[in-house]
Protein backbone atom coordinates (compact mmCIF):
# COMPACT_ATOMS: atom_id res chain seq x y z
CA UNK A 1 0.00 0.00 0.00
CA UNK A 2 1.29 3.16 -0.81
CA UNK A 3 1.17 6.23 1.58
CA UNK A 4 1.90 9.43 1.88
CA UNK A 5 2.33 12.23 4.49
CA UNK A 6 1.46 15.84 3.11
CA UNK A 7 1.35 19.27 4.59
CA UNK A 8 -1.53 21.16 3.62
CA UNK A 9 0.55 24.33 4.35
CA UNK A 10 3.84 23.47 2.82
CA UNK A 11 3.99 22.04 -0.33
CA UNK A 12 7.59 21.83 -0.56
CA UNK A 13 7.20 20.31 2.59
CA UNK A 14 5.26 17.34 1.28
CA UNK A 15 6.48 13.57 1.48
CA UNK A 16 5.58 10.32 0.02
CA UNK A 17 6.90 6.98 0.51
CA UNK A 18 5.80 3.69 0.11
CA UNK A 19 5.52 0.38 2.41
CA UNK A 20 3.37 -2.52 2.92
CA UNK A 21 1.48 -1.42 5.45
CA UNK A 22 0.54 -4.58 8.65
CA UNK A 23 -1.20 -3.20 11.66
CA UNK A 24 0.77 -6.67 13.09
CA UNK A 25 4.10 -5.15 12.33
CA UNK A 26 4.73 -2.96 15.32
CA UNK A 27 8.43 -2.46 13.39
CA UNK A 28 6.28 -1.14 10.11
CA UNK A 29 4.36 1.15 12.78
CA UNK A 30 7.60 2.71 13.88
CA UNK A 31 9.08 3.32 10.33
CA UNK A 32 6.07 4.96 9.77
CA UNK A 33 6.01 7.11 13.04
CA UNK A 34 9.31 8.30 12.71
CA UNK A 35 8.84 9.73 9.29
CA UNK A 36 5.55 11.19 10.41
CA UNK A 37 8.24 12.55 13.41
CA UNK A 38 10.69 14.34 10.77
CA UNK A 39 8.11 17.06 10.72
CA UNK A 40 7.56 18.22 14.35
CA UNK A 41 4.57 20.19 14.72
CA UNK A 42 4.84 23.92 15.72
CA UNK A 43 1.69 26.19 16.63
CA UNK A 44 3.38 29.35 16.26
CA UNK A 45 4.27 28.14 12.51
CA UNK A 46 2.38 28.06 9.17
CA UNK A 47 2.99 24.49 8.75
CA UNK A 48 0.83 23.57 11.61
CA UNK A 49 -1.28 21.28 9.85
CA UNK A 50 -0.95 17.57 8.66
CA UNK A 51 -3.35 16.17 6.16
CA UNK A 52 -2.75 12.15 5.98
CA UNK A 53 -4.03 10.04 3.33
CA UNK A 54 -4.23 6.86 1.82
CA UNK A 55 -3.09 6.87 -1.58
CA UNK A 56 -4.14 3.38 -2.35
CA UNK A 57 -7.79 4.33 -1.52
CA UNK A 58 -9.00 6.44 -4.15
CA UNK A 59 -11.09 8.82 -2.07
CA UNK A 60 -7.96 9.81 -0.55
CA UNK A 61 -9.63 9.10 3.60
CA UNK A 62 -8.35 12.02 5.69
CA UNK A 63 -8.08 12.07 9.16
CA UNK A 64 -10.41 13.59 11.59
CA UNK A 65 -8.72 16.97 11.78
CA UNK A 66 -10.65 18.11 14.53
CA UNK A 67 -10.27 16.06 18.08
CA UNK A 68 -12.08 16.29 21.44
CA UNK A 69 -10.54 15.01 24.56
CA UNK A 70 -12.28 14.42 28.11
CA UNK A 71 -10.26 13.59 31.08
CA UNK A 72 -6.62 15.10 31.38
CA UNK A 73 -5.60 13.36 33.85
CA UNK A 74 -1.95 11.44 34.36
CA UNK A 75 -1.85 9.72 30.68
CA UNK A 76 -4.89 12.11 29.11
CA UNK A 77 -2.67 15.33 29.26
CA UNK A 78 0.08 13.79 27.61
CA UNK A 79 -1.55 11.87 25.11
CA UNK A 80 -3.70 15.27 24.08
CA UNK A 81 -0.68 16.92 24.45
CA UNK A 82 0.77 14.58 21.51
CA UNK A 83 -1.81 14.70 19.33
CA UNK A 84 -1.19 18.87 19.41
CA UNK A 85 2.18 18.73 18.31
CA UNK A 86 0.97 16.34 15.60
CA UNK A 87 -0.82 19.50 14.33
CA UNK A 88 -4.29 18.18 15.09
CA UNK A 89 -7.04 20.73 15.92
CA UNK A 90 -7.49 19.53 19.66
CA UNK A 91 -10.51 20.84 21.82
CA UNK A 92 -9.93 19.67 25.49
CA UNK A 93 -12.89 19.36 28.21
CA UNK A 94 -11.44 18.12 32.14
CA UNK A 95 -14.03 17.92 35.24
CA UNK A 96 -10.87 20.07 36.73
CA UNK A 97 -11.14 22.75 34.40
CA UNK A 98 -7.57 24.49 35.76
CA UNK A 99 -5.69 21.06 34.02
CA UNK A 100 -7.00 22.19 30.64
CA UNK A 101 -4.87 25.55 30.93
CA UNK A 102 -1.37 23.55 29.97
CA UNK A 103 -2.76 22.19 26.92
CA UNK A 104 -4.48 25.65 26.11
CA UNK A 105 -1.46 27.39 26.19
CA UNK A 106 0.19 24.70 23.79
CA UNK A 107 -3.15 25.64 20.72
CA UNK A 108 -5.89 23.72 22.05
CA UNK A 109 -9.37 25.10 22.59
CA UNK A 110 -11.56 24.54 25.37
CA UNK A 111 -15.29 24.08 25.93
CA UNK A 112 -16.93 23.79 28.71
CA UNK A 113 -18.80 20.38 28.82
CA UNK A 114 -18.07 17.13 26.98
CA UNK A 115 -21.63 17.31 24.81
CA UNK A 116 -19.61 20.76 23.50
CA UNK A 117 -16.46 19.09 22.66
CA UNK A 118 -18.32 16.06 20.86
CA UNK A 119 -20.53 18.46 18.65
CA UNK A 120 -18.04 20.77 17.87
CA UNK A 121 -15.42 17.20 16.56
CA UNK A 122 -15.40 14.49 14.36
CA UNK A 123 -13.88 12.33 17.21
CA UNK A 124 -13.92 12.57 20.44
CA UNK A 125 -11.26 10.78 22.75
CA UNK A 126 -12.30 10.00 26.58
CA UNK A 127 -9.84 8.69 29.53
CA UNK A 128 -11.45 8.77 32.43
CA UNK A 129 -10.64 7.13 35.94
CA UNK A 130 -13.31 4.36 36.00
CA UNK A 131 -16.32 2.94 34.92
CA UNK A 132 -18.39 5.59 36.87
CA UNK A 133 -16.94 8.72 35.74
CA UNK A 134 -16.99 7.06 32.16
CA UNK A 135 -20.56 6.93 31.78
CA UNK A 136 -20.68 10.33 33.42
CA UNK A 137 -19.17 11.87 31.08
CA UNK A 138 -20.36 9.81 28.02
CA UNK A 139 -23.81 9.31 28.92
CA UNK A 140 -24.66 11.87 31.90
CA UNK A 141 -26.05 15.65 31.61
CA UNK A 142 -23.91 17.13 29.26
CA UNK A 143 -22.33 13.77 28.41
CA UNK A 144 -20.49 13.65 25.26
CA UNK A 145 -23.39 11.37 23.43
CA UNK A 146 -25.84 14.38 23.22
CA UNK A 147 -22.99 16.08 21.42
CA UNK A 148 -23.17 13.11 18.84
CA UNK A 149 -24.47 12.61 15.65
CA UNK A 150 -24.19 10.31 12.51
CA UNK A 151 -20.57 10.89 10.53
CA UNK A 152 -18.91 11.72 14.31
CA UNK A 153 -16.90 8.78 16.52
CA UNK A 154 -16.47 8.34 20.51
CA UNK A 155 -13.09 6.42 21.44
CA UNK A 156 -13.19 5.28 24.76
CA UNK A 157 -9.30 4.87 26.19
CA UNK A 158 -10.37 4.79 30.11
CA UNK A 159 -9.81 0.79 31.48
CA UNK A 160 -13.26 -0.36 32.29
CA UNK A 161 -15.21 -3.48 32.16
CA UNK A 162 -16.79 -4.85 29.39
CA UNK A 163 -20.34 -3.87 30.72
CA UNK A 164 -19.64 -0.19 30.81
CA UNK A 165 -18.38 -0.26 27.89
CA UNK A 166 -21.65 -2.43 25.80
CA UNK A 167 -23.30 0.56 27.76
CA UNK A 168 -21.79 3.30 26.12
CA UNK A 169 -21.30 1.56 22.69
CA UNK A 170 -25.38 1.32 23.19
CA UNK A 171 -25.96 4.79 24.18
CA UNK A 172 -23.05 6.37 21.56
CA UNK A 173 -24.74 4.41 18.81
CA UNK A 174 -28.57 5.21 19.75
CA UNK A 175 -27.13 8.41 18.20
CA UNK A 176 -25.93 7.36 14.99
CA UNK A 177 -22.41 7.95 15.71
CA UNK A 178 -19.96 5.45 15.57
CA UNK A 179 -17.96 3.91 19.20
CA UNK A 180 -14.29 2.46 20.13
CA UNK A 181 -13.15 1.14 22.89
CA UNK A 182 -9.48 0.89 23.16
CA UNK A 183 -7.80 1.21 26.47
CA UNK A 184 -4.43 1.70 26.79
CA UNK A 185 -1.12 -0.57 27.91
CA UNK A 186 1.63 1.65 29.17
CA UNK A 187 1.87 4.25 31.40
CA UNK A 188 2.62 7.71 31.66
CA UNK A 189 6.78 7.45 30.41
CA UNK A 190 5.06 5.56 27.68
CA UNK A 191 2.07 7.85 27.11
CA UNK A 192 4.43 10.71 26.86
CA UNK A 193 6.87 9.21 24.40
CA UNK A 194 3.61 8.12 22.17
CA UNK A 195 4.55 4.62 22.50
CA UNK A 196 1.20 3.36 24.04
CA UNK A 197 -0.44 0.03 23.04
CA UNK A 198 -3.93 0.28 21.69
CA UNK A 199 -6.42 -2.40 22.89
CA UNK A 200 -9.42 -1.70 20.42
CA UNK A 201 -12.59 -3.12 19.40
CA UNK A 202 -15.79 -2.04 18.14
CA UNK A 203 -16.62 0.09 15.01
CA UNK A 204 -13.95 -1.49 12.53
CA UNK A 205 -14.83 1.71 9.94
CA UNK A 206 -14.05 4.05 13.40
CA UNK A 207 -10.57 2.20 13.96
CA UNK A 208 -9.65 2.75 10.13
CA UNK A 209 -10.10 6.08 10.31
CA UNK A 210 -8.83 7.13 13.67
CA UNK A 211 -5.65 4.33 12.93
CA UNK A 212 -3.21 7.48 12.14
CA UNK A 213 -4.62 9.30 15.30
CA UNK A 214 -3.69 5.77 17.53
CA UNK A 215 -0.36 6.02 15.89
CA UNK A 216 0.74 9.42 16.83
CA UNK A 217 0.08 8.14 20.56
CA UNK A 218 0.84 4.60 20.63
CA UNK A 219 3.56 2.35 19.15
CA UNK A 220 1.19 -0.60 18.48
CA UNK A 221 -2.33 -1.31 17.63
CA UNK A 222 -5.10 -4.28 18.02
CA UNK A 223 -8.44 -4.82 16.83
CA UNK A 224 -9.94 -7.63 18.73
CA UNK A 225 -13.22 -7.33 17.16
CA UNK A 226 -16.64 -7.11 19.20
CA UNK A 227 -16.76 -4.08 22.29
CA UNK A 228 -15.90 -5.50 24.97
CA UNK A 229 -12.79 -7.32 24.18
CA UNK A 230 -10.50 -4.46 24.33
CA UNK A 231 -11.80 -4.15 27.75
CA UNK A 232 -11.38 -7.94 28.83
CA UNK A 233 -8.07 -7.89 27.05
CA UNK A 234 -6.47 -4.55 29.22
CA UNK A 235 -8.46 -6.62 32.63
CA UNK A 236 -6.22 -9.39 31.86
CA UNK A 237 -2.82 -7.50 30.95
CA UNK A 238 -3.71 -5.07 34.12
CA UNK A 239 -4.47 -8.71 36.26
CA UNK A 240 -1.31 -10.35 35.82
CA UNK A 241 0.39 -6.89 36.27
CA UNK A 242 -0.85 -6.29 39.64
CA UNK A 243 -0.03 -9.67 40.86
CA UNK A 244 3.25 -9.81 39.20
CA UNK A 245 3.82 -6.50 41.41
CA UNK A 246 2.78 -8.05 44.46
CA UNK A 247 5.07 -11.14 44.12
CA UNK A 248 8.24 -8.62 43.14
CA UNK A 249 7.33 -6.63 46.16
CA UNK A 250 7.38 -9.89 48.62
CA UNK A 251 10.98 -11.04 47.62
CA UNK A 252 12.17 -7.49 48.03
CA UNK A 253 11.38 -7.66 51.60
CA UNK A 254 12.11 -10.91 52.18
CA UNK A 255 15.35 -10.58 50.88
CA UNK A 256 15.58 -7.99 53.10
CA UNK A 257 15.24 -9.28 56.01
CA UNK A 258 17.65 -12.34 55.09
CA UNK A 259 20.30 -9.88 55.00
CA UNK A 260 20.54 -9.54 51.56
CA UNK A 261 20.94 -6.14 49.24
CA UNK A 262 17.80 -5.63 47.44
CA UNK A 263 19.16 -3.16 45.21
CA UNK A 264 21.84 -6.23 43.70
CA UNK A 265 18.05 -8.30 43.53
CA UNK A 266 16.46 -6.09 41.19
CA UNK A 267 20.05 -6.18 39.18
CA UNK A 268 20.26 -9.99 39.22
CA UNK A 269 16.36 -10.39 38.82
CA UNK A 270 16.88 -7.52 35.48
CA UNK A 271 19.12 -10.35 33.89
CA UNK A 272 17.47 -13.25 34.11
CA UNK A 273 14.39 -14.76 32.64
CA UNK A 274 12.22 -13.22 34.44
CA UNK A 275 13.28 -10.41 33.95
CA UNK A 276 10.97 -7.29 33.31
CA UNK A 277 10.94 -3.24 32.36
CA UNK A 278 8.52 -2.76 35.08
CA UNK A 279 10.52 -4.38 37.59
CA UNK A 280 13.66 -2.68 36.33
CA UNK A 281 12.41 0.72 36.30
CA UNK A 282 10.05 -0.03 39.59
CA UNK A 283 13.01 -1.68 42.08
CA UNK A 284 15.29 1.06 42.38
CA UNK A 285 12.41 3.29 44.00
CA UNK A 286 11.30 1.21 45.52
CA UNK A 287 13.69 0.15 47.07
CA UNK A 288 14.11 3.19 48.75
CA UNK A 289 10.14 3.42 50.03
CA UNK A 290 9.88 6.13 46.65
CA UNK A 291 6.78 5.71 45.14
CA UNK A 292 6.11 8.51 42.10
CA UNK A 293 3.14 8.19 41.03
CA UNK A 294 2.85 6.60 36.87
CA UNK A 295 -0.18 4.22 37.67
CA UNK A 296 -1.84 5.24 40.58
CA UNK A 297 -2.65 1.95 42.95
CA UNK A 298 -6.27 3.23 42.97
CA UNK A 299 -6.70 2.64 39.85
CA UNK A 300 -4.73 -0.52 40.06
CA UNK A 301 -6.87 -2.13 42.83
CA UNK A 302 -9.83 -1.31 40.44
CA UNK A 303 -8.85 -2.88 37.56
CA UNK A 304 -8.45 -5.79 40.09
CA UNK A 305 -11.72 -5.69 41.25
CA UNK A 306 -13.12 -5.62 37.62
CA UNK A 307 -10.72 -8.66 36.95
CA UNK A 308 -11.89 -10.69 39.22
CA UNK A 309 -15.52 -9.88 38.51
CA UNK A 310 -14.48 -10.80 34.66
CA UNK A 311 -13.30 -14.36 36.17
CA UNK A 312 -16.06 -14.86 38.64
CA UNK A 313 -18.77 -14.31 35.52
CA UNK A 314 -17.01 -17.52 33.48
CA UNK A 315 -16.46 -19.16 36.79
CA UNK A 316 -13.06 -19.14 36.49
CA UNK A 317 -10.45 -19.50 39.49
CA UNK A 318 -7.78 -16.45 40.10
CA UNK A 319 -6.55 -17.28 43.43
CA UNK A 320 -3.37 -15.17 43.18
CA UNK A 321 -4.92 -12.53 41.71
CA UNK A 322 -7.88 -12.27 44.56
CA UNK A 323 -5.03 -12.45 47.42
CA UNK A 324 -3.19 -9.52 45.41
CA UNK A 325 -6.06 -7.76 45.22
CA UNK A 326 -6.82 -7.70 49.20
CA UNK A 327 -3.08 -6.28 49.54
CA UNK A 328 -3.75 -3.03 47.56
CA UNK A 329 -7.00 -2.96 48.78
CA UNK A 330 -4.67 -2.41 52.15
CA UNK A 331 -2.09 -0.14 50.79
CA UNK A 332 -5.34 2.15 49.28
CA UNK A 333 -6.74 2.01 53.30
CA UNK A 334 -3.72 3.72 54.56
CA UNK A 335 -3.85 5.73 52.39
CA UNK A 336 -2.15 4.68 49.38
CA UNK A 337 -4.61 5.25 46.85
CA UNK A 338 -2.70 8.02 44.56
CA UNK A 339 0.96 6.74 45.44
CA UNK A 340 2.09 4.73 42.41
CA UNK A 341 0.50 0.68 42.58
CA UNK A 342 4.51 0.04 43.65
CA UNK A 343 3.59 1.44 47.11
CA UNK A 344 1.55 -1.57 47.50
CA UNK A 345 4.40 -3.23 49.25
CA UNK A 346 4.16 -0.69 52.07
CA UNK A 347 0.50 -3.49 52.64
CA UNK A 348 3.28 -5.88 53.41
CA UNK A 349 5.10 -3.93 56.14
CA UNK A 350 1.89 -3.19 57.53
CA UNK A 351 0.66 -6.51 57.69
CA UNK A 352 4.47 -8.06 58.98
CA UNK A 353 4.29 -5.07 61.43
CA UNK A 354 0.80 -6.24 62.67
CA UNK A 355 1.84 -10.13 63.00
CA UNK A 356 4.75 -9.56 64.98
CA UNK A 357 2.78 -7.11 67.29
N1 LIG B 1 -1.69 6.01 34.84
C1 LIG B 1 -1.44 4.92 34.13
O1 LIG B 1 -0.31 4.40 34.12
C2 LIG B 1 -2.51 4.28 33.31
C3 LIG B 1 -3.85 4.47 33.53
N2 LIG B 1 -4.77 3.82 32.76
C4 LIG B 1 -6.20 4.01 32.96
O2 LIG B 1 -6.52 5.25 32.34
C5 LIG B 1 -7.53 5.92 33.07
C6 LIG B 1 -7.01 7.28 33.51
O3 LIG B 1 -5.86 7.06 34.28
P1 LIG B 1 -4.98 8.27 34.84
O4 LIG B 1 -4.85 9.34 33.83
O5 LIG B 1 -3.77 7.63 35.40
O6 LIG B 1 -5.91 8.75 36.02
P2 LIG B 1 -6.00 10.13 36.79
O7 LIG B 1 -6.56 9.78 38.11
O8 LIG B 1 -4.74 10.89 36.71
O9 LIG B 1 -7.09 10.92 35.93
C7 LIG B 1 -8.44 10.57 35.98
C8 LIG B 1 -9.26 11.48 35.10
O10 LIG B 1 -10.65 11.16 35.27
C9 LIG B 1 -11.35 12.34 35.64
N3 LIG B 1 -12.50 12.01 36.49
C10 LIG B 1 -12.51 11.24 37.59
N4 LIG B 1 -13.77 11.14 38.09
C11 LIG B 1 -14.55 11.89 37.28
C12 LIG B 1 -15.95 12.18 37.26
N5 LIG B 1 -16.78 11.67 38.17
N6 LIG B 1 -16.41 12.98 36.27
C13 LIG B 1 -15.58 13.49 35.34
N7 LIG B 1 -14.24 13.24 35.29
C14 LIG B 1 -13.74 12.45 36.25
C15 LIG B 1 -10.34 13.18 36.36
O11 LIG B 1 -10.77 14.52 36.41
P3 LIG B 1 -10.22 15.54 37.53
O12 LIG B 1 -8.93 16.05 37.00
O13 LIG B 1 -11.27 16.57 37.66
O14 LIG B 1 -10.03 14.73 38.80
C16 LIG B 1 -9.12 12.97 35.47
O15 LIG B 1 -9.22 13.73 34.30
C17 LIG B 1 -7.91 4.97 34.20
O16 LIG B 1 -9.00 4.21 33.79
C18 LIG B 1 -6.67 4.12 34.38
O17 LIG B 1 -6.98 2.86 34.93
C19 LIG B 1 -4.39 3.02 31.72
C20 LIG B 1 -3.08 2.81 31.44
C21 LIG B 1 -2.04 3.37 32.25
O1 LIG C 1 -3.21 0.46 33.32
C1 LIG C 1 -2.03 0.73 33.55
C2 LIG C 1 -0.97 0.03 32.87
C3 LIG C 1 0.39 0.47 33.23
C4 LIG C 1 1.40 -0.17 32.33
O2 LIG C 1 1.02 -0.87 31.38
O3 LIG C 1 2.59 0.05 32.60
Amino acid sequence: MAFSVVKSNCSAMAMTWSTSFCPQIPNHFRVQRHALLLFPPNPSSSFRFYTFCSTSNPKEEKIPKNVGFLGLGIMGTPMAQNLIKAGCDVTVWNRTKSKCDPLISLGAKYKPSPEEVAASCDVTFAMLADPQSAVEVACGKHGAMSGMRPGKGYVDVSTVDSSTSKLINRQIKATGASFLEAPVSGSKKPAEDGSLIFLTAGDKPLYDTIAPLLDIMGKSRFYLGDVGNGAAMKLVVNMIMGSMMVTFAEGLLLSEKVGLDTSVLVEVVSQGAISAPMFSMKGPSMVKALYPTAFPLKHQQKDLRLALALAESVSQSTPIAAAANELYKVAKSHGLGDSDFSAVIEALKVKFQQSAE
